[in-house]
This record gives C-alpha cells, sequence and structure tokens, in this order.
C-alpha cells in the first residue's frame, strides 16, 4: 500500500546532496533579479517554476547545467547569499528534513566583488538565520555546507583551502560539480590531497554522465569518502537469475561501505536514468550498497525529499521501514561528527519514525 504523502512529509529526513544554487524559490529568483537587474527567461514565479524543470528536462548534464546561469546571477551579493541560504533551511524544515549538507561553489558568486571568504561567510550566516527561524517554528534542523570546486575551472585548490579555513563554520566537506565528461577527478588531484593532508572529508560527483573510469579515479585516486550519484556503479553489477556479480570495483564500494548520493528524478532530467522505475537505485539497495536519498536541485526537478521518497516507493514498493533503512544509511555518512551522528539517530530519526508506526 501506498505510504501517506503526508507521513512521507512528516518522517524524519536526512538530505546530503541538495545544491543551494539549485534550489531557490521562484519568487525570490524574481526578487532578486529585479534588484541587481538580471534578465530572466520568464516573468513571473509561476513561469519560473516551470522554465526551469522544463529547461532541465532536456536528458542533457550540459544542459541541465545552462539553467544554473539563472541562480548563480542573482546569488552575487552578501544579502541575497544569506537570504537563500536561510530560506533553503526553512524550506527543507518544512519538508521533514532534519540534517542537511547544502552544496554550491563560491568560485560562481564573486562577480559583485566579494571574496572567496566573505561568500562563505554570508553562506553561513544566512544557514545560522535559517535553522533559528526553524527551531522557533518547531522544525529544529542542523544545517551545513560543502563547498564545490567546478570541475573544468583551475581554483579547485584554492577552494579546497577555503573548506579548511572554514571547517570550524560548519564547513563539513569538499566537492567537485559541473560537466563530467571530460573533466575527470584527478585533474583536480592537488585540491583532494589537500583535503586529505588536513584531515577534510571529500565526496565527488562521479558516475553521472561517465561511467566506471570517473568512480574509479574518484574513490581510488581521489579519496573520495562519498560519491555525489554514482548510478553507473550498475556497470560493473550483472544481474543473474539467482542473484549478481557484482564486479571489483563495486565490491570495494560495497564492502568499504562508501555511501551513494542517488538523485532520482535529477538522473531521469539528465538522462542517467530512464525513469525512476528503472534506475539503479532499487538493485544497488537490494544488494546492500549504503544508498541514500537526495535531491540534488529542487527548482530544476521540481522536487523535494518527500517527493523523491514517494517516487521511490511507488516504484519499488518501499514501506515506511524502507525508507527509515535509507534515512539511517545517510545519517551515518553524513560529515558530522560520530557521536552527534549517533544522536541524531537515536534522539531524532527512531522516535520519529517510531511516532509514525515504523521501526
Ligand atoms: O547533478 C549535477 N552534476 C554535476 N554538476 C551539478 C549537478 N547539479 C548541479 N551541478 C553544478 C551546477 C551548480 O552551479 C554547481 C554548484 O552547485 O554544481
Ligand atoms: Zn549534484
Amino acid at each position: 500500500m501506498a505510504i501517506a504523502t503526508e507521513i512521507l512529509r512528516q518522517a524524519p529526513k536526512v538530505l546530503l546532496h541538495d545544491h543551494l544554487d539549485g534550489g531557490l524559490r521562484p519568487q525570490t529568483i524574481v526578487e532578486l533579479a529585479a534588484e541587481v537587474g538580471h534578465q530572466l527567461p520568464a516573468a513571473d514565479a509561476e513561469s519560473l517554476r516551470h522554465w526551469f524543470a522544463e529547461s532541465a528536462d532536456s536528458g542533457s548534464l550540459v544542459r541541465y547545467l545552462e539553467t544554473f546561469d539563472h541562480t548563480t546571477a542573482v546569488m552575487q551579493t552578501p544579502s541575497a547569499l544569506r537570504r537563500v541560504a536561510a530560506e533553503m533551511v526553512l524550506d527543507l524544515a518544512a519538508d521533514g528534513v532534519v540534517y542537511v549538507e547544502s552544496r554550491w561553489a563560491p568560485e560562481q558568486h564573486l562577480r559583485a566583488g566579494l571574496t572567496l571568504d566573505e561568500a562563505v561567510d554570508a553562506v553561513t550566516e544566512g544557514l545560522a538565520d535559517g535553522m533559528a527561524e526553524a527551531a522557533d517554528d518547531g522544525h529544529p534542523i542542523i544545517a551545513r555546507q560543502l563547498l564545490i570546486a567546478m570541475r573544468h575551472a583551475s581554483s579547485a585548490t584554492e577552494i579546497a583551502e577555503l573548506a579548511v579555513r572554514h571547517r570550524k563554520d560548519g564547513v563539513a566537506g569538499f566537492d567537485i560539480a559541473g560537466a563530467e565528461a571530460g573533466y575527470p577527478p584527478t585533474r583536480q588531484l592537488a585540491a583532494f590531497d589537500h583535503i586529505k593532508r588536513n584531515n577534510g572529508y571529500i565526496t565527488i560527483h562521479a558516475g553521472e554522465a561517465f561511467g566506471l573510469p570517473s568512480i574509479w579515479e574518484a574513490v581510488q585516486l581521489c579519496g573520495a569518502n562519498r560519491l555525489g550519484h554514482g548510478v553507473r556503479l550498475i556497470d560493473d553489477i550483472e544481474v543473474t537469475a539467482d542473484g549478481a556479480t557484482v564486479g571489483d570495483l563495486a565490491g570495494y564500494i560495497r564492502n568499504l561501505r562508501v555511501p551513494l548520493e542517488m538523485c532520482p528524478s535529477s538522473n531521469v532530467q539528465t538522462g542517467a536514468a530512464r525513469s525512476v522505475a528503472e534506475h539503479p537505485i532499487g538493485t544497488l539497495a537490494r544488494l546492500g550498497f549504503r544508498v541514500t536519498v537526495n535531491t540534488d536541485n529542487r527548482l530544476m526537478s521540481d522536487t523535494t525529499m518527500t517527493k523523491e521518497f514517494a517516487a521511490l516507493a511507488a516504484a519499488f514498493d518501499y514501506d515506511l521501514d524502507y525508507v527509515r533503512w535509507l534515512t539511517i544509511n545517510a545519517a551515518k555518512s553524513a560529515f558530522y561528527p560520530h557521536p552527534d551522528r549517533l544522536r541524531l539517530i537515536e534522539d531524532v530519526i527512531k522516535p520519529g519514525y517510531a511516532a509514525l508506526g515504523a521501526g
């Protein structure tokens, strides 16, 4: 039986892969664009919401990424970054998210003269504003950030240094994103090296628009602690009538419990999966990989955590216990101190599901 949407919304959820510049409220984009004189492809919030969802629905990652020009354009000042970060936290809290690591690329927010450090400070303040307001509203949430270096740019080491410098401000880790084909993770080896030398945490967008070599480099050469997407890992698995043959790379990832940050709707839009029902998450979860469920870009995919879980539950017949398992997977995989993670699981997630009759 399908889980009621309202139950899914109330269920505590953990979100590890959500882009700050992929989750703006359409109305906020309209207002910020008017302030800075940025020309938008649609005039009002509702048309803009449709424009993003339709434009991102091309089957190509490169075209999907073009839509971000209109979100980053309006996120160039401290007040805009602070507002967008605070609204992100409030929107997620209202959707039942209790812990989020929000990722963004500071280098894309310097056009109006901000320094990298000023940009991070503005987002840190916005996250704090959002957490305080959400707690006042009765929806406590922990919001941290991951800093991204764009894989085509040359400033990755600078961003890695920025991430290390701001780790006490809730910067939980480092990632690379952007077009994957032609930009292997090893291109940014020095940046990953800097993170590792400083005992920092790494997640890498890999195995989305490109396949196993990208995942292999990310894990074995760049030290990824988690994988963004990793959907193409399925290419290393042969499902047979009586089980599955798991290749060496997939076996390594499963054995060491490397978390996979799966984003079903986004993958359908960029062509990494044909449909949610055919998404590799079904097989990977069944085979015991450390699978987590994520939104990627709520604006471009017109999605929420509740919608992602509803789509998966419908496709794979998941019940609330399964949603709880996926949520605990995500909590265990967070770049968050181990005792805090345990407290999140024991004091928030388990009681939250128990109250809804699961666990
Ligand atoms: O799914 C994605 N794959 C690769 N890059 C992505 C994805 N979603 C967003 N990005 C890019 C576009 C954003 O401007 C950037 C920073 O969040 O990260
Ligand atoms: Zn992403």
